[in-house]
């Protein structure tokens, strides 16, 4: 699959325009790209990157995912990540719903924690198979690594613009504070023609998403829409999103938009789809709430939106395994099992 031609995303499905940062213009501190990214993360959540300094870990890490997902269900399984809260390891397809109706899904992922790849071969947390394990050093570490840095380097962005106090991002997303930031590989098998949801409506649990796509499949419903756009993949770009946990930490100033996957449109509904995303999450016993104390533009937002939730009333660990484990099919009982495991905006359009 790495290096692999497909066929071009279409002309004529809804397709969401995003704006295009580039990163290393980020990084080097030039004000009006930076600018760019502000606008793109508190009025949309979304937004593609280029020159993102990821670029040669992709194929790797896609190789490590196929690699893995060829193993046999059995092998795969020995990794299963359960139903109590926890991500780390293998998910079957299946095992979470997509939609009130209780559809179940349809990717099997492979998950690894960026504590395990930085700790490796010590063990942080889980144990991985032997696919994960063989790429371990050379692939999966270098690939959290980087997009580590890319992360951190856009909240230290996004720290200054909230008026917070030099480093208090970084210090709720100490790289040694354990966490449940995760690398994730993910495959929806080829459904030719199939429209049935593959991954359900969400929004991502954490604090930023750093996602790559080569088919088309990832949708949004941004703020303000009331229909689901594709999100077009662009070669060479990552498509980055703001989760849960830095739209709480902001008092909702960051947005954190509802997305969902569906099988890659028309021609290319004939390929198996893959996608990879480095999901970096606050520390575990961090609170989740909006940090007004130290921001007077967070309190002001905070005071505006009184009936908006600014205090999860858990920390980063609790909310994450609470809204995992509701995800499961096994544990969704009803209406509010589903709507638990959705996300903190918007929820009453994530049906
Ligand atoms: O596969 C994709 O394009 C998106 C996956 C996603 O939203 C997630 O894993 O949270
Ligand atoms: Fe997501």
């Amino acid at each position: 699959m790495p290096g692999a031609t497909f066929p071009p995303f279409p002309h004529d499905v809804p397709t969401q325009p995003l704006v295009i940062v580039d990163y290393a213009l980020v990084k080097a501190g030039d004000q009006a790209e930076i600018d760019v990214l502000w606008k793109a993360a508190t009025e949309k959540g979304f937004w593609y990157m280029k020159n993102h300094g990821v670029e040669d870990l992709l194929d790797p890490m896609f190789e490590m995912g196929q690699e893995t997902m060829d193993l046999s269900i059995q092998a795969k399984m020995e990794y299963w990540q359960g139903n109590s809260g926890g991500s780390f390891g293998y998910k079957a397809k299946g095992a979470t719903t997509v939609d009130l109706s209780g559809s179940k899904d349809n990717a099997e992922m492979i998950n690894v924690s960026k504590d395990d790849a930085l700790a490796y071969p010590r063990v942080a947390h889980a144990s991985y198979p032997s696919t994960v394990n063989a790429r371990m050093e050379n692939t999966v570490r270098p690939f959290v690594e980087a997009c580590t840095d890319a992360n951190n380097t856009i909240m230290a962005v996004f720290n200054a613009k909230l008026g917070l106090p030099e480093g208090t991002l970084a210090s709720l997303h100490a790289r040694d504070e354990p966490s449940v930031s995760e690398a994730r590989v993910i495959k929806v098998p080829a459904t030719p023609g199939s429209t049935k949801i593959a991954v359900g409506a969400h929004t991502d649990f954490g604090s930023l998403s750093f996602l790559a796509n080569r088919l088309g499949g990832l949708q949004v419903l941004l703020p303000g829409q009331d229909d689901w756009r594709y999100v077009k993949p662009l070669p060479g770009h990552v498509i980055c999103n703001v989760g849960d946990a830095l739209n709480l930490f902001s008092g909702g100033i960051l947005m954190s938009s509802i997305h969902r996957v569906l099988p890659p449109p028309l021609a290319q509904s004939h390929f198996d789809r893959w996608s990879l995303v480095f999901f970096t999450r606050p520390g575990n016993s961090v609170h989740l709430k909006a940090l007004t104390e130290l921001s007077p533009l967070i309190a002001q937002k905070v005071a505006e939106t009184p009936d908006k939730m600014h205090d999860a009333g858990v920390n980063a660990a609790q909310w994450f395994a609470r809204r995992q484990s509701k995800w499961r099919v096994d544990n969704q009982k009803g209406l509010d099992d589903y709507l638990a495991s959705r996300g903190t905006e918007h929820t009453q359009t994530v049906v």
